[in-house]
């Protein structure tokens, strides 16, 4: 029910364009001219006083948009100059770069004859796209870094910088930069306005992604019919399911057609607001927030605020019992109920009208581990956070009995305490291995193939950039331990044991960032795990109310603001 933009892989991408090539129904050079042309539209909205450009144009296809683009302005008006390389490209862009020949001149791609000339309104970033395979060097890291800022015009080309499907050196399948350090921001290319074509990839929405792209928008290049999985018999693709497996959830970018899906539909709206009329409190669920010892009850209180505010029909906070009367003031919605050992839990848990658990804030790490067992047996949904991570991390026992119904939320440091190895991989800067060689890959044949068969799409699937990604790691991770892994940060990656993903990004909101804010988005999921939710659903629209919340509140935002503001979030559905 809770739909976003489909993100595509750069894998993805690629198999789409040849799909449509492989059908005989658009060239390849039709589809260059139409993403050309969307950039140099957004161009002339964006300054509509004739200027003057500068386009850089790379040596793939990346470049050849580039051509199109210096034509498109050139006839609008623009003063051009162009500078590329003295390489062979491919033919649709040996073709769009022999147009622009007939038009105007082509100096060579140096960092110098960046610099020399007049200062131009626009620079074109039209090096490198979805080809990137490794590190720029040599000259073109030197032009990167100069449009970078690195001679300390940083503001002037942050101004003036339209990037062609990304800023290049930007890996699109994972935010980062090849060959920089993951969490470096100096002189990253940064853009003022990004358009991508037919979708986000996910390096769009993760890591430097938001940052450096600047304002994104999404063209569409009319590939729409080559994005359904299902074909007729006569091989014209019908209606069917799309096989992006990854959503983005909110996502802040326009997107320059009409296909936008609701982020929330009507169905799901009024399911949030209770008004599909006749339920009583247990229908929408009973959900039990186990608390930990004296003097650390705060997080729980504040996951069992939010599970109320997210519906459900009721909630129990279980503390230890010296720690009870701790818990004597507000709210009076909330019921409290000592439980000391896993016997008693065991008991509780005998009502089956208890359908949705959370287990982690404040509640000591021998404490989950030894409640775990219990909890995870009854095989209801449940969210681990906090110390019920961590109690993970040390016992793989406990990690053998997670299920599809558990939700993991753990931001980074907890992450990297239970799948050690997955953050590791996420601190190279460079790739160990190639896990895609794209110019092995024969995406004709790939192309015709993913028309006709099923297999085709899970070995895309399975395609990975050069580069390991937060998707990649929770999706690995998900994989491995058979449980629902969200990935915290201001890039949230949602990711499903089946390869189901969703990116939630929230660089616009950086007062989420506080003490507390954690708990009550695992009180949240558990919520809407006690109302019905499954295990994916309720984590993605769990992530979209809490950001809501803040967005809401807005800076100066403190924990036990967000789940007081979910109604005005709610009320604002359009039901
Ligand atoms: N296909 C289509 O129909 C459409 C595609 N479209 C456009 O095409 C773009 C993708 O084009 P692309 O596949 O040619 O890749 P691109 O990003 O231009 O770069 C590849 C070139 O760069 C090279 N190279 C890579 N890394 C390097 C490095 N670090 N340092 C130096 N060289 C490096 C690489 O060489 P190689 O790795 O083979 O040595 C190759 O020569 C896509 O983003 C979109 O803008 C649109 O027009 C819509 C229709
Ligand atoms: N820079 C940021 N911008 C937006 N949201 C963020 C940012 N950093 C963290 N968040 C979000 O804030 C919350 C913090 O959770 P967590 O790290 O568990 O905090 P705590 O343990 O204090 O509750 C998460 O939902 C996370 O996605
Ligand atoms: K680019």
């Amino acid at each position: 029910m809770l739909q976003g933009s489909e993100i595509l892989t750069t894998a993805q991408m690629r198999a789409i364009e040849s799909a449509a090539m492989a059908s005989g129904r658009v060239t390849g050079a039709a589809l260059m001219e139409r993403a050309g042309a969307a950039v140099a539209g957004q161009i002339r909205l964006r300054w509509p006083k004739l200027g003057r450009a500068v386009v850089l144009c790379g040596p793939g296809n990346n470049g050849g948009d580039g051509y199109v683009i210096a034509r498109h302005l050139q006839r609008a008006g623009w003063q051009l100059r162009v500078l590329g390389m003295d390489n062979a490209p491919g033919p649709d862009a040996a073709r769009m770069k022999a147009e622009w020949l007939a038009l105007g001149s082509i100096l060579p791609l140096t960092e110098d004859n960046l610099r020399a000339g007049p200062g131009a309104d626009v620079y074109v970033d039209a090096i490198f796209g979805t080809g990137l395979t490794r590190a720029p060097e040599g000259e073109i890291a030197a032009i990167l870094a100069h449009l970078g800022g690195s001679g300390g015009d940083w503001a002037f080309f942050r101004e003036r910088l339209v990037a062609v499907d990304c800023p290049s050196g930007l890996c699109l399948d994972s935010g980062a930069f090849p060959g920089r350090p993951r969490r470096s921001g100096d002189h990253d290319l940064r853009a003022r306005l990004t358009v991508a074509f037919e979708s986000p990839k996910p390096g769009h929405l993760l890591e430097r992604g938001p940052e450096c792209c600047g304002e994104l928008v999404i063209a569409d290049i009319g590939l729409g019919p080559w994005r359904v999985r299902n074909l007729n018999e006569d091989g014209t693709p019908s209606r069917g399911i799309r096989y992006a497996t990854i959503q983005a959830i909110w996502p802040d970018f326009a997107i320059a057609d009409s296909r936008r899906d609701p982020i929330m539909d009507g169905k799901r709206a009024r399911w949030l607001r209770k008004q599909d009329g006749g339920d009583h409190k247990f229908s929408h669920g009973h959900a039990l927030i186990l608390a930990g010892g004296v003097a650390r009850g705060g997080a729980a209180r504040l996951s069992a605020r939010a599970a109320l505010r997210a519906g459900a029909g009721l909630v129990t906070l279980a503390p230890p019992a010296e720690a009870l009367p701790e818990h004597a003031g507000p709210p009076d919605a909330l019921m409290r109920w000592a439980i000391d050992d896993p016997a008693e839990l065991r008991d509780m848990l005998e009502d089956r009208r208890i359908n949705a658990l959370c287990i982690g804030p404040g509640c000591g790490i021998e404490r989950a581990a030894a409640l775990l067992p219990a909890i995870l047996a009854t095989k209801r949904g449940v969210v681990l956070d906090a110390d019920a991570l961590t109690a993970l991390s040390t016992d793989p026992d406990l990690m053998a009995l997670l299920h599809e119904d558990c939700v993991l939320t753990p931001h980074a440091g907890e992450f990297a305490r239970v799948f050690p190895d997955l953050a590791a991989r996420l601190e190279h800067p460079r790739p160990p291995e190639l896990t895609r060689d794209a110019a092995a890959t024969d995406w004709t044949r790939m192309g015709r193939h993913l028309m006709e068969t099923e297999a085709y799409h899970e070995e895309l699937a399975q395609m990975r950039g050069p580069l390991y990604s937060r998707l990649d790691a929770a999706r690995d991770a998900a994989k491995r331990c058979g449980a629902l892994v969200l990935l915290k940060g201001p890039d949230t990656v949602i990711a499903a044991p089946n390869g189901q993903a969703r990116i939630h990004s929230a660089f616009d909101i950086p007062w989420l960032a506080t003490a507390g804010a954690g708990d009550v988005l695992a009180g949240i999921i558990a919520g809407l795990l006690a109302r019905g939710l499954p295990a994916l659903d309720a984590a993605g629209t769990g992530a979209w109310l809490h950001a809501q919340a803040a967005r809401q509140v807005g800076p100066g935002l403190i924990a036990d603001d967000l789940p007081e503001a979910l109604p005005a979030v709610l009320r604002g559905l359009q039901a």
